[in-house]
């Protein structure tokens, strides 16, 4: 894997045949494997509406697959939302682009500055108030003087806490939290934006105001990545989709067409893609399909 976030030009993100598993039980615990592996075994085949997990397998180490040979691009002008079952490799496919998981198998090559909103309350104190946990990222990141005063007062206004931001984190309600840890974490204009769906936490009002403060984030970033669940929110702020399926990249196109096959795959209106090995004529070596814009 090789990484470079040093450099101002056009950044890029290139997967190849990235995989990753996690191993969770051992031998000691076989009976148990055994049941897992029954149960995941009557699931498969059942259709859409349970599918949920990677593939589980092994012997003596039971693993299990988050990402199976994951391969893509993304260059500049791209927004891409990951969609796909529960526990179909998402948020483990942003979390491998951030750096925080890594595989020796397969690679991944990203070129640029990248930020990650994966977490509202990452490096968050809760026994420290809002503003002191404002003054501490700053300190963090090193911000000049003038930089931390502009931040404290866009991050205070942006909240919207009122008399809140001088109170220990630990008495806010999630809503109040995610506030704060949204302003704070969008702060910073990285190249490369990758998003977990908390953003969307919060009531009407912010989202709303949520949403104005992403789009100038997004207008900054030259890549965007983003794991959701809501196709509204997916068909408006993304250009490109892939459908994960088991780990896998199912399908990769323009938003609108892979939203609505998904959809219509899990309402079970019409069959699904085939998938790689039933499939006469692929797109692809690597069983994906592949849609272009054009
Ligand atoms: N830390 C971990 N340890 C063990 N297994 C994990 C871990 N993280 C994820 N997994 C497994 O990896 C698979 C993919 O999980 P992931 O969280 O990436 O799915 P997801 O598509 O984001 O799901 P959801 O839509 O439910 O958030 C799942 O089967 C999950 O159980």
């Amino acid at each position: 894997m090789s990484t470079n976030g040093s450099e101002r030009d056009a950044p890029f993100i290139r997967l190849e045949n990235f995989s990753l598993s996690f191993p969770v039980l051992h031998g000691s615990a076989r009976s148990l494997k055994k049941s897992l592996l029954k149960s995941v075994k009557r699931s498969v085949g059942r259709g859409m509406g349970h599918q949920v997990g990677g593939a589980v397998h092994g012997d003596d180490v039971l693993l299990v697959q988050a990402l199976d040979h994951v391969s893509f691009e993304a260059g500049p002008g791209e927004r891409i939302g990951l969609i796909g079952h529960n526990g179909a490799g998402k948020s483990t496919l942003l979390r491998a682009l951030a750096g925080i998981y890594e595989s020796s198998v397969g690679s991944l090559t990203l070129h640029g500055e990248t930020h990650a909103l994966l977490d509202p309350m990452a490096g968050m104190n809760r026994d420290l108030t809002g503003r002191e946990n404002i003054r501490l990222f700053a300190r963090y990141n090193d911000l000049e003087r003038v930089h931390a005063v502009a931040l404290e007062r866009d991050v205070e206004s942006f909240a919207g806490l009122g008399a809140f931001i001088d109170l220990p984190v630990r008495l806010y309600s999630s809503g109040m939290a995610v506030r704060l840890g949204f302003a704070l974490a969008t702060a910073p204009r990285p190249q490369i934006l990758l998003m977990d769906e908390w953003f969307l936490a919060g009531d009407q009002h912010f989202q709303d105001k949520a949403e104005a403060r992403l789009t100038d984030l997004v207008a900054h970033a030259d890549i965007m990545i983003v794991t959701s669940h809501s196709m509204p929110i997916l068909r408006r702020w993304c250009t490109r989709i892939l459908w994960m399926e088991h780990g896998r990249v199912r399908m990769d196109g323009p938003a609108s067409i892979v939203i609505d096959t998904y959809l219509d795959a899990v309402a079970g209106e019409t069959p699904a893609p085939a998938p790689a090995e039933e499939r006469t004529k692929g797109n692809g070596s690597d069983g994906q399909d592949r849609l272009t814009s054009s």
